[in-house]
């Protein structure tokens, strides 16, 4: 049974189409990687899917709940799916708003009620696993692109989610810092998560052998392989390296 069931969702935005007819499972564990022209519906994606909005049209099934209006209009169970889908935004900017890199992290345990000594073994351990520990008394807003990517990670993995969704993590980090995201993210699906990300990045992330669902200019996904099956593919892969 699949965790993560798209039938026939589309989305459209006032002016414009997000998404058009998307089919898509996706299985405890997986690692997929989301590739595609600018504005093809990878954040769009990453949004439904994260319950910020709900399709326009299709149905979504989340661990066997249909995530629909109405569930996510209910505040319990928008936690309980917040809980356990967290989304690493494209602008950190947007998900940083604490004092400090420690409140940042504790923001969401706090929000669960957590006690104070649980959540302060969380905040110690997202840090030490994001190589953030040196950060933790820091201004989140005054950190630099890379520093911010980490924190704002920190921040989703202290929810302890089973879904990781992740919107360009690799945008503004150096190559090096790229490839230690990666491997963190690795760490984190052998750890049993499911990792979703939209990436450009076709080089570095073929590192890591994911499945890449790719999106067409029309909204649509064109193409859902395995890095074995994209191996096969010439066209395909040079057509991910213009990306
Ligand atoms: N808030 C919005 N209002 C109107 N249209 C939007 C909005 N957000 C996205 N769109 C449009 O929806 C389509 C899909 O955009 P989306 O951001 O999902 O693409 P993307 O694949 O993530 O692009 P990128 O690679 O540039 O990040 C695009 O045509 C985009 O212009």
């Amino acid at each position: 049974m699949a965790l993560i069931k798209l039938t026939n969702i589309s989305y459209d935005y006032p002016n414009t189409c997000g998404l058009d007819h998307l089919n898509l499972e996706i299985n405890t564990g997986d690692f997929i990687c989301l590739m595609g022209p600018n504005g093809s519906g990878k954040s769009t994606l990453l949004r439904i899917l994260s319950g910020l909005e709900t399709a326009s049209q299709g149905d979504y099934q989340f661990d066997d709940q249909a995530i629909t209006a109405a569930y996510l209009a209910d505040p319990q169970d928008r936690q309980r799916l917040h809980q356990q889908i967290g989304l690493v935004f494209q602008n950190t900017d947007v998900q940083l708003f604490n004092t400090s890199v420690a409140d940042e992290v504790a923001f969401g345990p706090r929000q669960l009620g957590l006690p104070e000594a649980e959540i302060a073994q969380r905040v110690t351990d997202c840090l030490e696993l994001t190589h953030s520990s040196e950060l933790r008394d820091r201004v989140p807003y005054q950190l630099s692109g890379g520093e911010k990517k980490r924190v704002a990670l920190a921040s989703v993995l202290a929810l302890n989610p089973t879904v990781l969704l992740l919107d360009e993590p690799l945008n503004g980090l150096t190559i090096a810092a790229q490839q230690q995201m990666l491997t963190l993210l690795q760490t984190l699906q052998a750890a049993g998560k499911t990792i979703i990300m939209a990436s450009h990045n076709f080089k570095q992330v073929q590192a890591v052998e994911p499945r890449f669902v790719i999106f067409n200019a029309d909204h649509q996904i064109q193409a859902d392989l395995t890095a074995a099956e994209l191996a096969t593919q010439p066209e395909q892969q040079a057509e991910l390296l213009t990306l």
